[in-house]
């Protein structure tokens, strides 16, 4: 379902820009180098640039050239490189997006930052904590930018649903529980499939355990309750699915939350062979003292969301959505006015908030390395628990051959 949700960002996307006029690009805008030719590119990247005027496509890598060179044209990148070295060799370029399979993103978001290039980086952000480290260590002696493009939490409404959590007008966080499924499933032969590109179902979908630390942000994780993987037949190292319980302590008053996190790349079908789980798009319910809160769809809710409150007490279920605005954005002045865009996708207010930090301006939201290194801290500390091994560092493979 989730390529069922990125089809229609790219369909969304594509219908925006012709009922949006494209901005005049600024003449001094930064230019960007895609380093792959992955089919996630055009929504997450190449729409948002084309309708932000301080972003230019300068550059496409592939492995070969001639594919690269068929992207370029696509998408009018002024240049094409039949190598991703060959990209960072170009001095022109300023920031880099990357789309490669997991396992790479360690190995080139190195080699960007050791080249002078800001960094957006597709999720997860490395294979393991380890690489986290490391990456974020570099960016910070370099004084270089480099985001793990977690889209989602850039989009209004994932700051109302923060909001309406902090409050605490529900009372405190007392249990969570995130689940993305694929139903169809993940295709046979996908990079999500292959241990050594650090695939698994924790490691794709990670976007559960994000809503999950999203919503009890500031608590620490506690311990791994407990970890069952379903492995994958062809590769018991990586998990189809993975349903894992984690415990939080609130550092405000020591109370505990209990959080299930639920992952399946082949999530079994509502109906055999007739009818996949469509409806069953990533989503969280939090509990809290009061009311029962639920996200729909939190992954992509520029297309399609709601957070519902249900009170508890009354019965009583009250719906809430925010599409621009909002407690993040409403006071920001963007490049596209005040607030950003009813239309703009979760993709668009990440390269808006990613240029103002290049640029070295405030921006109403971010992701800090720590953070991503947590999340990536937290994954191994499941597959530990599973009883899998944690993702595999590229290089390290490379010397036990
Ligand atoms: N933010 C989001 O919404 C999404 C993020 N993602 C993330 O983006 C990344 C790419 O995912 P997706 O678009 O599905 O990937 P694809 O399989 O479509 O593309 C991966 C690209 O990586 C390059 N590549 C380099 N080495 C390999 C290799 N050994 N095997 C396969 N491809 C290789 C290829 O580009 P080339 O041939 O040009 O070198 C290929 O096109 C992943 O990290 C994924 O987690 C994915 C989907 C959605
Ligand atoms: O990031 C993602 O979002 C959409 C999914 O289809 C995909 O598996 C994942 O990589």
């Amino acid at each position: 379902m989730a390529l069922v949700l990125q089809a229609y960002t790219f369909a969304q996307q594509y219908v925006a820009s012709c009922l949006h006029p494209t901005p005049t690009k600024s003449p001094m805008g930064l230019k960007l180098g895609v380093i792959s030719t992955a089919q996630i590119n055009p929504a997450a990247i190449i729409h948002p640039a084309e309708t932000h005027p301080d972003v230019i496509l300068h550059g496409i890598a592939s492995r070969d050239i001639n594919v690269a060179k068929q992207a370029a044209q696509k998408y009018h990148f002024k240049k094409a490189y039949g190598s991703y070295q060959d990209l960072l060799d170009d001095p022109d370029i300023d920031i880099v997006y990357i789309s490669t399979p997991n396992g790479m993103h360690y190995e080139w978001a190195a080699k960007s930052l050791k080249a002078g290039k800001h960094v957006l980086c597709e999720k997860p952000f490395t294979s393991n904590a380890d690489e986290a480290h490391r990456l974020v260590e570099l960016a910070k002696e370099r004084n270089l930018v480099c985001e793990e493009a977690f889209h989602w939490q850039f989009h209004p409404a994932a700051h109302l649903f923060r909001e309406i959590l902090d409050s605490r007008k529900h009372g405190r966080v007392l249990r969570t529980s995130a689940v993305m499924t694929a139903s169809p499933g993940v295709p046979d032969g996908d990079i999500r499939w292959q241990y050594e590109l650090a695939g698994g179902s924790s490691m794709d979908m990670t976007y559960a355990l994000s809503f999950t630390r999203f919503a009890v942000h500031g608590s620490n994780l506690k311990e791994i309750q407990s970890a069952v993987a379903r492995p994958y037949a062809h590769d018991m190292r990586v998990d189809e699915a993975m349903h894992s319980l984690l415990l939080f302590e609130d550092p405000s008053d020591g109370h505990l939350i209990q959080s299930r996190i639920y992952t399946d790349m082949a999530r079994q079908w509502a109906i055999k062979k007739i009818l996949p789980r469509i409806w069953e798009l990533p989503s969280i319910e939090v509990e809290t003292d009061k009311a029962i809160i639920y996200f729909y769809n939190a992954m992509m809710p520029h297309l399609y969301h709601y957070i519902s409150i249900t009170d508890k007490m009354t019965g009583k279920t009250k719906y809430e959505k925010q599409y621009q605005g909002g407690p993040c954005w409403g006071e920001a002045w963007t490049t596209g006015g005040k607030g950003g865009k009813s239309y703009w996708s979760t993709y668009r207010y990440q390269l808006e908030a990613f240029t103002e930090k290049v640029r070295g301006k405030n921006v109403p939201y971010w992701i800090s390395g720590e953070e991503s290194i947590a999340q990536m801290e937290a994954i191994d500390a499941i597959y530990k628990a599973a009883g899998l091994p944690v993702r595999p560092s590229l290089a390290s493979l490379a010397t036990k051959a």
